[in-house]
């Protein structure tokens, strides 16, 4: 007889179709925080999570009992066997007990090849529920930041990591630059702590750019294990290949649904409290969190703000630079939350952006009832005139005639309205637009630009690319239809367009989402037969 029956079976590795994420940092046994917190987070993000666990704590909702570190062997003994069968798309980091361990992590993490995952650092130092869980030396806090891609301090621990003390907007500038100057490639700062602001304000800073992202603030009390759920979502929403300031948007409105869905509701039945060091005093009525998902509400989103910094394209021929002044024009369109006047018509349905008045001509017997003259080339006379006979094209007819780029133009004109594109946007006097009562489209490519241009109430907001297009070079990637329906939804209110790569065949998913608009260039315009292309396209969308 053999014993075979009592060997262990080798069992196949798992086939994981969902996107993995390591999460590194402690257990929280009350499971408000930590690495439980974490894999929460991203199954609720349909992220598969992997779990290394560099120490173990007890804890309540109140207190810090004991913690008790793993040593750096055992957490290499962690890396190494998922390393073999089941290797990350992105790490997060969370507490890191000991200068051994996070050295280890930084040799771990430098040996990494490509395609490299992306890697988080949430800085936690203190437990929300009281006491120290990290005690790392200043070289080594050097070298983690350094190692990572982005980390995500809060007011606390950004002026624990850099000695400053951090009490308004220009020590907190200062300490963004103390931590960048120490070698963080990107800093994410979230300002639940900063008693100074009216709302809560996240900053994020990296070399080319800073995003703020507002969020009024929570007056219903705090919640455990918010750090946690942010760095784990930020790490979720770059997995599903969401660029970094869509993934930064999308885990702000996450966390603040997370917030809202618990704190907003009062349910006498929930039986822990919860306290941060801030509230143990006032021991408060205990949540558990309560996530849904995808976040869903428009109202969950943050206003963004986005600041280029010195680029060559923000300054003049002089070497000037225009960011200032051109920054003022935005945030005053924004201080007075005026709107842009509204379109006369919403039901867009096709909207042909054209490069001539020839086209104007050609379509405008359709019954078209929008139209774009979007002139790249030629003398400012000759595009004056252009726009002037395009004017009078359309005068006694419904068609909502817009001019591309060329706002001061259509203001000296006084044409129905104006498209604007990001660049655009650092150059344009939007005041001006709005004063002399021009209707304002504006492109966006992604949740952070929508969040940006629904703050200036604009008449309409184009969304793109949806699809590949050869019309124009575009640095983002195609947003797909997928993308394209929660785009519509978050802009609830706001008449919307879809542009890029839109033909027959993509129309009818496209007409789907319920945008207002579905503008189309090479569709029309390099068809055989244009005018029976435009009938066609709106025929399939069901706009005919
Ligand atoms: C309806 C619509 N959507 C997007 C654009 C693109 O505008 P922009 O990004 O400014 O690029 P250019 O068209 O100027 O190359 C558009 N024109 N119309
Ligand atoms: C001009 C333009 N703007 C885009 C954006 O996404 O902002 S895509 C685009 C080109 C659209 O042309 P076609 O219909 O031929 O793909
Ligand atoms: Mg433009």
């Amino acid at each position: 007889m053999t014993n075979s029956h009592l060997t262990t079976p080798v069992l196949e590795p798992p086939s994981i179709r969902l996107p993995v994420i390591w999460c590194i940092g402690g257990v929280d046994s009350s499971g408000g925080a930590g690495i439980t917190r974490d894999a929460i987070t991203l199954a609720n993000l349909n992220v598969h999570a992997c779990v290394l666990t560099t120490q173990l704590t007890v804890q309540s909702n109140q207190h810090l009992l004991s913690t008790e570190s793993m040593s750096a062997s055992a957490l290499n003994q962690q890396w190494q066997v998922l390393y073999e069968d089941t290797p990350p798309r992105a790490i997060k980091i969370g507490a890191i007990a000991n200068d051994e361990q996070a050295l280890l992590l930084c040799a771990r993490m430098q040996s990494l090849v490509s395609p490299r995952p992306f890697v988080i650092w949430d800085p936690v130092l203190c437990s929300s529920s009281g006491g120290i869980l990290s005690d790392l030396s200043e070289s080594v806090i050097d070298e983690l930041l350094t190692t990572v891609d982005l980390v995500t301090p809060n007011i606390d621990e950004l002026a624990k990591l850099t000695h400053l003390s951090v009490n308004d907007d220009k020590s907190l500038q200062t300490a963004i630059n103390r931590l960048v100057g120490k070698g963080a490639k990107s800093v994410y700062v979230k300002g639940g702590h900063a008693q100074w602001q009216e709302a809560v304000c996240d900053t994020y800073f990296c070399s080319s750019h800073s995003l703020y992202f507002r969020q009024p603030k929570n007056s219903k009390g705090d919640l455990r294990g918010t750090g946690c759920m942010l760095a784990s979502a930020i790490a979720a929403f770059v997995v599903h290949d969401y660029c970094i300031e869509d993934a930064l948007t999308l885990a702000n409105a996450y966390v603040s649904e997370v917030r809202h869905n618990t704190l907003g509701v009062s349910d006498n039945n929930l039986p822990i409290t919860t306290t941060s060091s801030r509230h143990k005093a006032a021991s408060p009525p205990a949540y558990f969190a309560r996530a849904n998902g995808f976040p869903a509400q428009a109202a969950s989103f943050p206003q963004v703000s986005f600041h280029c910094r010195n680029t060559v394209s923000n300054r003049n021929a002089a070497g000037v630079d225009k960011t200032p002044h051109n920054k003022k024009r935005v945030e005053t369109a924004l201080a007075g939350n005026a709107f842009f006047p509204a379109l006369t018509n919403t039901k867009l349905g096709i909207y042909p952006v054209v490069d001539s008045v020839e086209w104007i001509a050609r379509l405008w017997p359709t019954g078209v009832k929008i139209i774009q003259l979007r002139v790249k080339e030629g003398s400012q006379d000759a595009i004056r005139q252009q726009i002037k006979e395009a004017m009078e094209l359309v005068e006694h007819t419904d068609c909502q005639l817009f001019i591309n780029d060329h706002w001061e133009l259509a203001i000296e004109l006084g044409a129905y309205g104006v498209h604007l594109g990001q660049e655009d946007l650092h150059t344009a006097d939007l005041n001006a637009i709005r004063s002399a009562g021009l209707r304002l489209g504006i492109s966006t490519h992604g949740f952070a630009e929508i969040q940006c241009v629904r703050a200036l109430n604009p008449s309409y907001i184009a969304l793109g690319h949806i699809f590949p297009t050869n019309t124009k070079d575009m640095p983002s990637k195609p947003q797909g239809v997928e993308r394209l329906a929660k785009y519509v939804k978050l802009c609830e209110g706001v008449p919307t367009v879809a542009i890029g790569g839109i033909n027959l065949s993509r129309m009818s998913d496209v007409a789907k989402t319920g945008v207002n608009g579905i503008a189309v260039v090479s569709a029309i315009t390099h068809a055989e037969h244009p005018l029976q292309a435009y009938k066609a396209l709106a025929q399939e969308a069901g706009f005919a």
